[in-house]
């Protein structure tokens, strides 16, 4: 497989000779090279899932860096490209949104960006067409990101072995709430995906607990009320609420809302959560740049930056 390195951390990578197409999803081989190795390990890796990938970082003394950008925004290609850059900087899951026109758990930016995809003409099907192509090149797994309206769309049965098929190993929907996820749990346990799911600041702690014994990957921590977009600080609450948790599961825990800083990603880290999601303040550099690749090479900058900032 030839290999031609772009720069530091922006990686070309040819699609491999061998089809991996014959693999089982979580059993492709992959080449990857690691942006922060110093001499570049070329490496064969297996592409787990995302319990999996929380296992081998927790053996490792690693917290998971997990950025969010809106498939489609700017455009798809430019999501095919950023799927790579973000996974050749560190990335060790990325959570790709589909693109809806009722966000209602998303701020300005994210809103937007859905805005622009779905103007563009984005839509599922092209989106896993998109996936097909991308994911056997990633050495890091895709959790999708979803409201709940796509997936009665198309039925869940079929949604859950579609986003397989295309070797999505996770899937987080926000809108769904937990006594409506039996189905869904199913469906994704027959199809082998680590249903996401949310607890929140407000969350009461038996209903917390409920959340974190049925969520499949990780648990998602929202640190804060209110909608997505990145904050000036994140609240000291998410330490009190990480303690809480943990006291109820052993199941890694993943801290999202606001997080756009280093010190933002160290402190959470600290406070002992197993993973920090970036969304919004990736999304702006995408979507609001002057051209795809500033775009792209933005995205590069403030992923080396909050990852070089955890352990
Ligand atoms: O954008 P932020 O503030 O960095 O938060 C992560 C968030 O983008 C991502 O996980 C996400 C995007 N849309 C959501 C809706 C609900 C919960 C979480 C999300």
């Amino acid at each position: 497989m030839a290999i031609a390195l772009k720069s530091a951390c922006f990686l070309q990578l040819k699609k491999p000779e061998v089809n991996f197409q014959g693999f089982l999803p979580s059993k492709r081989a992959i080449v990857s090279v690691k942006r922060y190795t110093p001499v570049a390990a070329i490496k064969t890796m297996e592409t787990v899932g995302l319990s999996e990938t929380f296992t081998r970082l927790k053996k490792q003394g690693k917290v998971a860096f997990i950025p969010y950008i809106t498939a489609g925004d700017p455009d798809l290609s430019t999501t095919a490209e950023a799927l790579k850059v973000l996974d050749s900087c560190g990335s060790d899951i990325i959570e790709l949104g589909v693109p809806y026109s009722d966000p209602l758990a998303d701020g300005p930016v994210i809103q937007a960006a859905a805005t622009r995809s779905l103007a563009k003409g984005t839509n599922f099907d092209a989106i896993i067409s998109m996936l097909k192509e991308v994911v056997p090149q990633l050495s890091c797994p895709i959790a999708l990101f979803t409201y709940y309206n796509p997936i009665l769309k198309r039925g869940t049965e079929k949604f859950m072995s579609t986003i397989r098929d295309c070797g999505v190993h996770g899937l987080v929907v926000p809108d769904v709430p937990l006594e409506e996820t039996k189905t869904l749990r199913m469906e994704a346990k027959n199809n082998g995906i680590e249903l996401v799911l949310l607890t929140t600041p407000t969350t009461p702690t038996n209903r917390m607990k409920a959340i974190v014994d049925a969520s499949e990957g990780f648990v998602y921590l929202v640190s804060s009320v209110g909608v997505t977009g990145a904050r000036a600080s994140v609240s000291d609450k998410v330490q009190t609420l990480l303690q809480e948790i943990k006291e109820a599961t052993t199941k890694p825990v993943a801290v999202g809302f606001g997080i756009s800083k280093p010190e933002h990603v160290k402190q959470i880290a600290g406070w002992g959560a197993d993973g920090v999601i970036v969304g919004s303040a990736m999304v702006k550099l995408l979507g609001e740049a002057n051209s795809p690749q500033e775009g792209l090479k933005e995205l590069e900058n403030l992923t080396n930056s909050l990852k070089s900032a955890l352990p």
